[in-house]
């Protein structure tokens, strides 16, 4: 690592106490202190399987017993199954993403779920978890907001753990973040030196301030992670980014022909981000029928939205929610 990222390395880097060893009321105090609001979004597409009991832990630890969330919010992207009604039973609220600034219209994609999903919350900090995650979690949310609540001079803070594997319903204990390790982690190497010191990048946990997160673009595909990354190290200075170890972090893994369409789309924002772009925006992949290879193309250009504090619908209703 240049000394750059390995001094923000030892700087920023922090871990997160298990919920036992958790200074609750020193979490309130700086919360009241600093007249926070938290919301909690999870973007989730056909996620029935595991979203209702990640948001009933999620609210029973923080909305019920500690009032450290105040919004808790799953943003429903297309989903076929039925993620909205077990979100829904769980605790959350759920809004559909067509449903919000239908007059923007509606684009297919992860990223498009957490841009829409500024403008509909309030909270001053968002907490962005992904809704397929396995195992018990609740400590992701204070060990995320903790740098935000501690310190101002942060104002984004990504999730870092080891990642399992889910093959087959078994989990082998390393080899998860195919995509990061892969494609993400030498790109950014080669790009943006200063981010080596990220260890999950790509992870799709992650907290900031809204004040920052509402003037970057949001990538509306899986290219979001690395696109916010990237802006947000123009915006904030890397000094106003910080990482947490979270511990192990197992979720539903997909396979290399998905994955190979997300890489896709992560190297089609990096060389957007890096001033190249990708001639054509279509990837071209390889199935064996039995008798030959058969190429299908799928397209990974870049489609963003813009900063949401440029969106005049956006600004109107921050104002209602300052008036009222
Ligand atoms: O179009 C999409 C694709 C994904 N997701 C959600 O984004 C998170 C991460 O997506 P996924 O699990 O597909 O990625 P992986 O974790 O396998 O890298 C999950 O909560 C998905 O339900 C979404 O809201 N809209
Ligand atoms: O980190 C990665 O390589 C990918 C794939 O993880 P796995 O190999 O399925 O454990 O997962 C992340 O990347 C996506 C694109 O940024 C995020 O949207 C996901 O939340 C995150 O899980």
């Amino acid at each position: 690592m240049r000394p750059d990222a390995r001094a923000w390395f030892e700087l920023r880097t922090s871990s997160a106490p298990s919920l036992d060893a958790l200074d609750l009321d020193a979490l309130l105090r700086a919360k009241r202190r600093g007249q926070h609001r938290v919301s909690v979004v999870l973007p989730a597409r056909d996620e029935e399987a595991t979203v209702g009991r990640l948001v009933g832990d999620l609210h029973e630890h923080w909305v019920r017993r500690t009032p450290l969330v105040d919004e808790l919010l799953v943003v429903d992207s297309d989903s076929t199954d039925a993620t909205a009604a077990v979100a829904r039973a769980a605790g959350a609220d759920v809004v559909a993403t067509a449903d919000v600034l239908p007059c923007h219209g509606s684009r297919r994609g992860k990223g498009e779920a957490l841009w829409k999903s500024l403008a509909a919350t309030t909270g001053d900090l968002v907490v962005f978890l992904d809704a397929d995650l396995l195992g018990d979690v609740p400590h992701f949310v204070p060990g995320l907001l903790a740098p935000l609540l501690t310190d101002p001079q942060v104002d984004y803070v990504k999730g870092c753990y080891t990642r399992p594997l889910e093959v087959d319903g078994s989990s082998v204990p390393a080899g998860g973040g195919r995509v990061t390790e892969l494609t993400a982690r030498p790109l950014l190497n080669a790009l943006w030196p200063e981010l080596a010191g990220f260890v999950q990048p790509l992870g799709g946990e992650y907290a900031g301030r809204r004040s920052a997160l509402e003037r970057v673009p949001f990538v509306s595909g899986y290219g979001v992670e690395v696109g916010l990354l990237v802006d947000l190290l123009e915006l904030c200075g890397l000094a106003g980014l910080a990482q947490v170890d979270l511990g192990v972090r197992r979720h539903t893994s997909q396979d290399q022909e998905a994955l190979g369409r997300m890489a896709g789309q992560v190297v089609s924002t990096v060389l957007a981000r890096a001033g190249r772009g990708w001639a054509g925006g279509l990837l071209t992949q390889f199935r064996h029928d039995g008798t030959g290879f058969v190429p299908h193309s799928t397209a990974v250009a870049v489609d963003e939205r813009p900063p949401m504090v440029s969106v005049p619908e956006y600004r109107a209703l921050l104002d209602v929610v300052v008036v009222g």
